[in-house]
């Protein structure tokens, strides 16, 4: 890697305090020049969709995320009053739970439980991670993002004794996700266990007139936030979805918006060259040929960023990990995304990425402040423990650089709220530009749906199980003769697999009486 070659691709930009180094990315000299068209497409399809296009053709929908840090860039006043009344109603709202004005039965708040799953869980868990103070928080957070009931009873048992000073916010868009139903149907027994009157302390964040909106509305909950059709759940982080945890637990919001707003600004520029948004997407174009054929390593070099790769995963994969392309044609594309933080998995994988397979592009998250106190201990002469985490970052690049293993570096000056506005921001509009580049909506989820509805199935299923075991108490039966008996359409893996489940756990009284071969056990209630 020569300075000259450095020196020319590399982007700064002193106001936002953000560097961006593409010069480990072996494109050849004519590479941007004979992607520009396409690139200021992409810089077309952007702006129709930020002037309120419907950029979101299959579901119908605009898709508005860039509204929310300027409100003013809405298409109609009544959006840009919405998402300013939400935005100060959310802000009132967190100033009146700090004051105590709002308060649980036992006085202050001083715990908040988040109940959301995907887009409603990985923004809040993220922010939550990289802006905590564990001592200075005026709330400590917690998550159920999962249909686990252990998962569950753990953040339960963290919570233990302390349900009277919790607040409960349950995040769903669509307010039908069933993990998240079966997390506040969880929480509501744990309150009412406690003899709490739940309703006074959770509050709900979902779209106008959705059932999780209905059933907060007529339990008398606390408060509701709208969620609009116009943001994603995996670009939600700068509504209610993300602000509402994120205010209570005392974080800047307003840095957060200020900072993506900033960032906004930068990556609407149409010029590729002092757009590092653009930059970033014909870097991935280039690195996966435009066909997602490597994967994205995303490595952080600071712990509190370590959630970043798993948000990333949702908005890139979720995004780009499409069948069709907007023409219909089948495309199957995507880049897959992973990654924890350096130097940390330095320790772990990055012996494959030195000399395993060359499969993958590493994204490199540098932050240059090291920690808040000003001085650091200097654990050798001269040298801190920050120097060491600088020294892995650069080694680690130099030691791939040298096996021709491809690198960019994002440099951010810290981990503010400003900052990760800017990430998130900055990333969202990557994503939508390579879309464009590849020809795909990056807006819908169509796959996502095929997995819910076989688990629609399956738990029907289960129910039919049961019920044909309760009409027969005490008669054993093999999986085959259970399936025979439930009908010919019924799958006999899928009995078994649920006999299984149902046999291991006690509650559900179904037993067990093993036979070999396997196959040949018998179930029975
Ligand atoms: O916010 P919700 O409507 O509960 O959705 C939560 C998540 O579930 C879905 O399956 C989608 O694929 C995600 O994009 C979404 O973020």
């Amino acid at each position: 890697m020569t300075w000259t070659r450095f020196k020319t691709h590399f982007y700064h930009n002193a106001d936002l305090g953000v560097s961006l180094d593409i010069s480990r990315m072996p494109f050849a000299d004519d590479f941007f020049t004979a992607m520009e068209p396409r690139m200021q497409e992409a810089f077309a399809a952007m702006n129709a969709l930020e002037a309120g296009a419907i950029a979101n053709p299959d579901e119908k929908r605009m898709v508005g995320h860039y509204w929310l840090r300027a409100p003013h860039l809405a298409p109609t006043p009544e959006l840009a009053n919405e998402i300013s009344s939400t935005l100060t109603a959310i802000k009132e709202f967190a100033a009146r739970v700090h004051s105590g004005e709002v308060a649980g039965p036992k006085g202050k708040f001083k715990n908040l439980l988040v109940i959301g799953i995907g887009g409603s869980a990985l923004g809040p868990q993220l922010v939550a991670h990289a802006l905590g103070r564990p001592r200075k928080d005026k709330l400590a957070v917690h998550f159920f993002d999962n249909t686990d009931p252990d998962g569950i009873d753990y953040v339960l048992d963290e919570l233990r004794n302390q349900l009277a000073k919790t607040i409960v916010v349950v995040i769903s868009k669509s307010g039908g996700t069933a993990e998240t139903r079966n997390g506040m149907l969880e929480a509501i027994a744990a309150f009412k266990a406690a003899g709490l009157d739940y309703p006074k302390q959770f509050v709900a964040v979902t779209g106008v007139g959705s059932k999780l909106d209905q059933t907060a509305q007529s339990e008398g909950w606390l408060a509701r936030f709208a969620m609009w059709d116009w943001v994603g759940g995996r670009t939600s982080e700068l509504s209610a979805v993300g602000l509402l945890p994120a205010a209570l637990q005392g974080i800047d919001i307003q840095g957060m918006l200020d900072g993506a707003a900033a960032m906004d600004v930068v990556t609407r520029f149409p010029t590729t060259a002092q757009n590092p948004a653009a930059l970033l997407a014909l870097m991935w174009y280039f690195a996966t040929d435009g066909r997602g054929a490597k994967d994205m390593v995303v490595l952080p070099y600071k712990d509190r960023l370590l959630l970043f790769s798993r948000y990333l995963q949702q908005l890139v994969m979720e995004s780009l990990g499409k069948e069709l392309d907007l023409q219909g044609r089948v495309v199957n594309q995507g880049i897959a995304v992973y990654g924890n933080k350096g130097s940390t998995d330095q320790h772990a994988y990055v012996q494959q990425l030195r000399e395993g397979v060359n499969n993958f592009f590493v994204t490199f998250i540098e932050v240059l402040k090291d920690r808040e106190a000003k001085t650091s201990l200097e654990v050798e002469p001269g040298v801190t423990a920050g120097d060491y985490l600088q020294g892995f970052y650069l080694g680690t690049r130099d030691a791939l650089s040298e096996k021709s293993r491809q690198s960019i570096t994002l440099t951010v000056p810290d981990v503010s709220p400003r900052t990760l506005g800017m990430l998130i921001a900055l990333y969202e509009r990557v994503t939508g530009f390579y879309a464009t580049l590849i020809g795909i909506n990056a807006y819908h989820q169509p796959g996502v749906e095929a997995g819910k509805k076989a688990a629609g199935g399956v738990i029907a299923l289960k129910r039919k199980i049961t019920a044909a075991l309760q009409a027969a108490p005490g008669t054993f039966v093999t999986v085959e003769e259970l399936a025979t008996q439930l009908g010919a359409d019924v799958s006999a893996e899928l009995v078994f697999k649920i006999l299984e489940h149902l046999a291991a756990n006690r509650g559900s009284g179904v037993k067990k009486r093993a036979r070999t071969p396997w196959y040949q056990s018998k179930y029975g209630l």
